[in-house]
């Protein structure tokens, strides 16, 4: 593991490494922030998932979550969003291949040999940051559309890893709107009963644990009508008994102006489950 970049913040330090992943079966860059009470004590970590296009630098760079995450003792570890590189299948639409792994194990050719963000983001990634960095196994998941469709499926899918759950414009529904339909087609396959296992809807109903969802959407998002679509997974909550606290902000977009501006509430929701 080779460390890319340290930054004193906020009293902490903002560091990418890159390491050799056995999941992606290629070298990877995550980026952690570690809070000043990292120095003399473990601390609780937040796993944040970007969306489409994004490495692990967009979050670090535009969500100006370093200031809160001192104040709340908590460390901030934010992957990429798929396995890179020149051996590495990709596309040249923004919505699929590199930049847009959508947080799953894909099955089909060309993808399913690199192609495995699920197993990097729920069991790899956290076993390296456990037995590399001052941090206890407290974790809570959140993210950013694409990014905030994985913390949803991943939670309803994890029960006893995550202490907390939260999103900003999530993808909902993945197998009903384009850019899920598309990612899924291409990973998974044209057999729409092997998207159920990534499918929050699907997932809400069958889940076993339930940690309330906290999720923010603005109503000035570009992509709100058309692929982020917040009312089913509205529905598919209330008619499974699923907490959901669902923020719908005027006038924000789909941008990490957006994010930034209610980060802190997300920060604090996951420090408020630690108990
Ligand atoms: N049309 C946009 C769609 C991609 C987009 O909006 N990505 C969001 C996540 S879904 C993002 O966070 N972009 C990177 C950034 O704003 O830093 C593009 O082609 O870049």
């Amino acid at each position: 593991m080779e460390r890319k970049e340290t930054h004193a913040s906020f009293g902490g330090v903002q560091e990418v490494w890159r390491h050799k992943s056995v999941s992606l079966g290629v070298e990877s860059n995550f980026a952690i922030y570690l809070p000043p009470q990292a120095k003399t004590e473990k601390v609780p970590v937040l796993y944040w998932l970007s969306g489409l296009t994004c490495t692990e630098q967009n979050f670090i760079g535009k969500a100006g979550a370093q200031r809160v995450a001192a104040e709340l003792g908590i460390a901030i570890v934010a992957s990429d969003t798929s396995p890179r590189g020149v051996g590495v299948a990709d596309d040249d639409a923004y919505d699929l291949g590199q930049g847009a792994g959508f947080y799953l194990n894909a099955t089909q050719e060309p993808w399913a040999a690199h192609y495995r963000m699920y197993d990097y983001v729920v069991t790899e990634l956290p076993a390296l940051i456990e037995a590399s960095f001052p941090v206890t196994q407290q974790r809570g998941i959140a993210g950013h559309s694409m990014g905030g469709f994985g913390a949803i499926m991943i939670a309803l899918r994890n029960p006893g890893r995550y202490r907390s759950v939260s999103a900003f414009s999530p993808i909902v529904a993945p197998t009903q709107v384009p850019w899920g339909e598309k990612a899924f087609s291409a990973y998974l396959g044209p057999d729409r009963a092997s998207w159920a296992a990534y499918d929050p809807l699907e997932l809400v109903r069958t889940a076993t644990e339930r940690l309330p969802v906290l999720i923010d959407q603005g109503l000035a998002d570009q992509f709100l009508k058309e692929q982020l679509r917040p009312q089913l997974f509205q529905a598919a909550a209330q008619n499974a008994g699923q907490e959901l606290i669902l923020n719908l902000r005027p006038d924000y977009d789909h941008s990490y102006y957006f994010i930034a501006s209610f980060i802190a509430d997300h920060l604090r929701h996951f420090v408020s489950k630690l108990g």
